[in-house]
Order: C-alpha cells, then structure tokens, then sequence
C-alpha cells in the first residue's frame, strides 16, 4: 500500500496550516503577558499541551517544593485553558492571598465537584479544569470550600464568622468537646488497639471535559459511577442532618449559628421554604462532619503517628499533664493556660504535617503584577503549606519534630499562619479545629501511652503521603492505659 502525502499548496492546507500557526502564536502570546510584563518563571511549555507533562501525579507538595528550589518564590505553569502559580514563600502568599484576598477569592470550577456531582448553577458555566492529573476532595460540591466568590459562599461565610468565632467555640463548643473527648476515652478503653482507618472521598480524576459527557457504563469512567454513588450519600447526609435538626427543640440545639437562624428566620416550628434554605442549612451544619473532618482527623493522625516516633516528647507532654492535672480526673479546658508544652506539641503537629499540604488552590479575578511579574486574571494559586514547614528560612531542621521550636525565647512561625489558609477563604473552623485537637490530644495522653504494635518498627515503615489531605500511611499502634480505673474498665469491657 502506499500513501500520497500532499506536497501542494492546496486552499484546505493552507486554512489548516494558518489557524495552526495562530493558534501557537496565541499560545505563545499567553505566556508572555501585557505590556512586556514577564509571567514568573517556570518549566518551558510545550505547544498546546504546554507544561502537561510537567505537573506532578503524587507527592504534589514534594513536586511543588521542587520548583521553588529551581525557580525561586513563584512557579508559573501553563496546561490548556488553566495558568498555574505554585507559591513557595510565605510571604509571596501572604502578599497575594492575604493584601490582595479582592483579586485571589474565587476558587476553580471543577468537572468531578460541581457538574457529575449535579450542580450546574450560572455561576460555573465555564468549566475550567485545574490540570489534567489533579485530585479532588469529592463530595464537597456543595460545600463552602469549593464555592466560587459567589452570593451562597458569601452567606454562609458570614453564617460560619459568627459560628465559629473564638468566642463561640470557647461557650458554644467547649463542654461538648470535652464531652466528646471523654467518650472518645471509654471507647479507646474498650479497644486496647487502635486500628486505625478513615474514609475520604478522594480520587483520582483525569481532567478530559469530554469524558463528563460518555456513559457511565464505559470502561475507564468508574470514578462517574462512584461520584454518581457519594451524590447519593451526600444528599442522605443532608438528609440526616435535616431531620435531626428538625426533630431537636431550638433550646437542645448546641450550634450558636443553627439556633441563631432558625429563630430568626422560622421560629421554634421551622419550616424549609425552599430548596436553596434546606440547602444552606444543610450545608453549614454537614460541613462539620464532611469539608472539616478530614482535616481534623488527619492531624490526629498525625499527632499519634508523631508520638510513637518521639517518645521523648510525648513523656514530657504526660509529665506535664500529670504534674498539673493529676490522675483523678480526666483535661478540661480550664488547664489549657497551664500545659505550655501540650500547646507546643500541638502547633508542632500542625507544622510537622499540614494536613491539607498545598492549601485549597486560589483563583484570581483579575489581572495583576507582583514584584514585576504578570499575573493574569483566572491564575490557579497554589500556597504550598508543606513547603513553608519545611523551609529552613523560617524553621531550625524543619523535618524534626520538635516541638521546643515554639517555646524558644523569639518562637519559631507559627503554623497557623499558613495551614489553615489565606485571605477571605481562611479557614473558618480554625478555632474549633486547634480546640478539637488539643483536648483530644490531651485526654489521650493523659489516658494511654501510645506505643507501636507489639514495640516491632511497623509504625516507622508509615510516611507521610503529600497528596491533597496529607497523612501517614495506615500503621497500627497501641494505646496502653496509663491508669489503673481505665485498666479496670477495659477489662469490664473486653469481658
Ligand atoms: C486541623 C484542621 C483543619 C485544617 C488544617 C483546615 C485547613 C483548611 C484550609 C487550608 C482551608 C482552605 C483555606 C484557603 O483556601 O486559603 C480550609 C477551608 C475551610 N475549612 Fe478548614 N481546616 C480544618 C478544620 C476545619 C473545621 C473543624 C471546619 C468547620 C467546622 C472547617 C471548615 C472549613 C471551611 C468551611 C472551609 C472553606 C472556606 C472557604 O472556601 O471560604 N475546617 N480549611
């Protein structure tokens, strides 16, 4: 068989041969900006396709990292239809992100979240996609977090400010989280082994905008049976937490925000007029047990991870506790001003592994200049928080765990000025998160003394996986009751 390969200068070759040239040109146009403004450096990309081959598929941290040894504070990287700005100094992202938090609100539309998840609302009619091997927390569709800078994010935001506020969580949440922890105690004391395990809608999602419309049914398009799948447990979330809201008298709901609303707005027989009500309601009170909750977990993840690796300092932590609270009674949060060292521990664990380790990307409004470079409007931001840990500019050793770093006379940084974000889409439930954190942290280690299964090294094989929410590997590890009653009540239990 043979080919005939037209060498003529048909009209057909040279329409096709002109838009291609337009087109690389344009691609071109895009990398170098407005008014000869450079975009920051980055890898070179490659037409069309541009820097596709160079984003990372795991580790994304460690990659993002990488670029800012080679390129300095900001990385720009280019794939089709999407700019990216990997952020590796703290104080490019608190310039960007925080001074600028106008121009670095929105948040990228994604196929997986918003549209096979069902939303299809105006404000995401153009369906961008955030690279072509990207993770999504899935589920969060309709969540905060996800939301573009629009009217529903705006509202629940100032439902969240008020909610979730230092002084809110301090009277609306102390006891109950005291409470939690203790029978997060009786349940530990009734399983000498902690296996522990989690479930986090993650996945792995191939961003062609051509597979949202292939059946369900074709092979590869698993990941829309599954979101077809969590839709349905996420509505029956919704459900759930309606109905208990529904059933629970104003009086006996714990929530500031909750009890708030539904006085102001219904009354004590409240009922949900419409859908986008049922679904704010929803949303606020399910962000805690669906957007938040991975987060939280993680970081006690963590800390249990980090306490098995650090003998040392978990037996200080319990001299400290035990010198201050005694055996008699399990930590409240009255003791908080009194255990220093817990508090380390804790701002340790956060900076150690930031659970979610490159933030949740920024989307920019418009264009904008920083220290020269052009950046322009729909940029996707990424804040690298596990780089900012790991960097020897603003931590001594950074990989150690040492939680004496925040006790020195000028402290090291503190984490949270970056793991919980930036700008208008900080972390609301930052408050409630460290509050969480620490009594838990507190009643475990007064309880038990967490040891690696069997003292053999299985915990030491775990790592600390960098992807989206970042934690170690699944590892198995013992907590060994530190007080005679809790043996006691161990023992009921087992029998
Ligand atoms: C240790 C635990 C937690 C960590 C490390 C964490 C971290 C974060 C981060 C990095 C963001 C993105 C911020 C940005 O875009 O700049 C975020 C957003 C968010 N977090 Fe947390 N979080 C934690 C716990 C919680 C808790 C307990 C709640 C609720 C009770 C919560 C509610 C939210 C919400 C609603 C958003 C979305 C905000 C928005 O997009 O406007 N988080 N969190």
């Amino acid at each position: 068989m043979s080919y005939h390969i037209p060498t003529s200068l048909t009209p057909t070759n040279v329409i096709v041969g002109g838009a291609t040239i337009i087109v690389l040109l344009f691609l071109d146009r895009r990398r170098t900006s407005r008014g000869g403004q450079p975009h920051p450096p980055g890898p070179r990309p490659l037409p069309i396709i541009g820097n596709m081959f160079d984003m990372p598929q795991s580790k994304f941290s460690l990659a993002w990292s990488k670029f800012g040894e080679q390129y300095g504070p900001l990385t720009y990287l280019t794939i089709p239809s999407q700019n990216v700005l990997v952020v590796n100094s703290l104080e490019a992202a608190k310039e960007l992100l925080d001074n600028r938090a106008l121009i670095y609100v929105d948040r990228s539309s994604c196929t997986m979240a918003n549209e096979l998840l069902g939303k299809r609302s105006a404000s995401l009619t153009s369906i961008r996609f955030l690279c072509s091997h990207w993770v999504l927390v899935v589920g969060l569709s309709n969540y905060l977090v996800l939301s573009p800078a629009n009217d529903f994010w705006r509202k629940q935001r100032s439902h969240l400010k008020h909610a979730l506020s230092g002084a809110a969580v301090r009277s609306d949440y102390s006891s109950l989280l005291e409470t939690k922890a203790r029978q997060y105690l009786e349940r530990c004391v009734a399983l000498t082994i902690l296996l522990y395990g989690y479930r986090l809608l993650v996945i792995k999602v191939h961003h062609q905008p051509i597979v949202q419309y292939l059946p369900k049914w074709l092979p590869g398009m698993k990941f829309k049976r599954d979101a077809a799948r969590w839709e349905k447990e996420i509505r029956e979330l919704e459900d759930t937490v309606l109905t208990l809201v529904k059933a629970n008298s104003v009086r006996e709901l714990r929530s500031r925000l909750l009890r708030a609303h539904i006085h102001a707005r219904t009354g004590m027989n409240m009922v949900f007029k419409n859908r986008l009500m049922k679904r704010n309601y929803s949303t606020i009170a399910g962000s805690r047990s669906s957007s938040a909750s991975p987060a939280t977990e993680t970081t006690m993840q963590s800390f249990i991870y980090a306490m098995i690796l650090c003998p040392s300092v978990q037996k200080k932590a319990q001299d400290e506790i035990d010198r201050v609270i005694g055996s008699t009674r399990s930590p409240t949060f009255e003791d908080q001003p009194d255990l220093p060292f817990l508090h380390a521990v804790i701002l340790e664990t956060l900076r150690w592994n930031p659970a979610v380790s490159f933030g949740v990307p920024h989307v920019s409004r418009k264009d904008d200049v920083y220290e020269g470079y052009f950046i322009p409007k729909g940029t996707t931001v990424i804040p690298n928080a596990w780089g900012f840990s790991r960097n020897s500019k603003y931590y001594t050793n950074p990989s150690i765990f040492d939680p004496e770093r925040h006790l020195k006379e000028s402290p090291e940084l503190d984490p949270r000025e970056f793991v919980f974000g930036f700008g208008r889409r900080l972390c609301p439930g930052k408050e409630l998160a460290f509050q969480e954190v620490w009594i838990l942290a507190a009643s475990i280690l007064w309880a038990f003394e967490i040891v690696s299964w069997r003292l053999c090294a299985s915990a030491l094989r775990a790592e600390l996986i960098l992807d989206v929410v970042s934690h170690p590997t699944p590892f198995e590890c013992q907590f060994v009751p530190r007080r005679e009653r809790l043996k006691d009540k161990l023992e009921v239990a087992t029998n």
